[in-house]
């Protein structure tokens, strides 16, 4: 199997990732359809509300282009419930072994997170070859990422906390960096205030950031 399932899966869309918490799951449609008409062909719900599994179930069914995972696995039963779901990835704030395994189990493609050199090495050792470096601004930046390179280049980073729309264009320069995540391309409190056209506005803006 391919060292670099999520790059698959994620082949042709943008590498902005947003990282949305959804506490109504009636914001589920209207979210997803502001992201998607902006141009985002990637969403993570964070499984850090208890809406959030219905969430995902409802973005799936409305069938759009977007591919839905699921974020802030902390638990391996939560694999299945994100499977259940329909999500195609999860991600990770870290990793353990049961994590690990719970990944394989259900086959979903896993991007855990990892905030050192001997942890990204550990999830390497696991078979994970694309990796979430959290919270990226804080445990390195992009120098991280220049230092990391030449000792492990057949890693490849998603970056998350911190990034924003000035900074997202410089973290993406780097060769080891396959997609930036974040919060900034659906605040919370837009979503919270139903700000349909402030999350669209906000995502095309990234989106334009990272292309100038
Ligand atoms: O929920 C998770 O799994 C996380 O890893 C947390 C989020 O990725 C960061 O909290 C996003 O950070 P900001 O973009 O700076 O708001």
């Amino acid at each position: 199997m391919s060292h670099y399932p999520f790059k698959a899966l994620a082949a042709g869309k943008p590498p902005l990732i947003p990282v949305i918490h959804v506490e109504n799951a009636d914001h589920a449609e209207p979210v997803l359809e502001a992201l998607v008409a902006a141009g985002i062909g990637l969403v993570e719900v964070t499984l850090r509300t208890t809406a959030a599994i219905e969430v995902i179930r409802r973005m799936v069914k409305l069938g759009s282009p977007a591919i839905i995972g699921a974020g802030t696995i902390t638990r391996p039963e939560q694999f299945d419930a994100a499977v259940d779901a329909g999500a195609k990835f999860g991600v990770g704030p870290a990793f353990s072994p049961s994590l690990f395994e719970a990944s394989r189990k259900t086959g979903l493609p896993f991007i855990p997170g990892i905030g050192t050199a001997s942890e990204a090495l550990w999830a390497r050792e696991a078979g994970f070859y694309e990796l979430k470096l959290f919270p990226a601004e804080f445990v390195g930046g992009i120098g991280w990422f220049k230092h990391i390179e030449p000792i492990y280049p057949d890693l490849i980073f998603c970056p998350t906390a911190g990034i924003n729309a000035a900074n997202a264009k410089d973290f993406l320069g780097c060769p080891n960096v396959f997609a930036v995540g974040g919060g900034f391309l659906a605040p919370r409190d837009r979503i919270e205030a139903e700000d349909w056209a402030a999350v669209e506005s906000l995502s095309r803006q990234a989106l334009a950031a990272i292309k100038d």
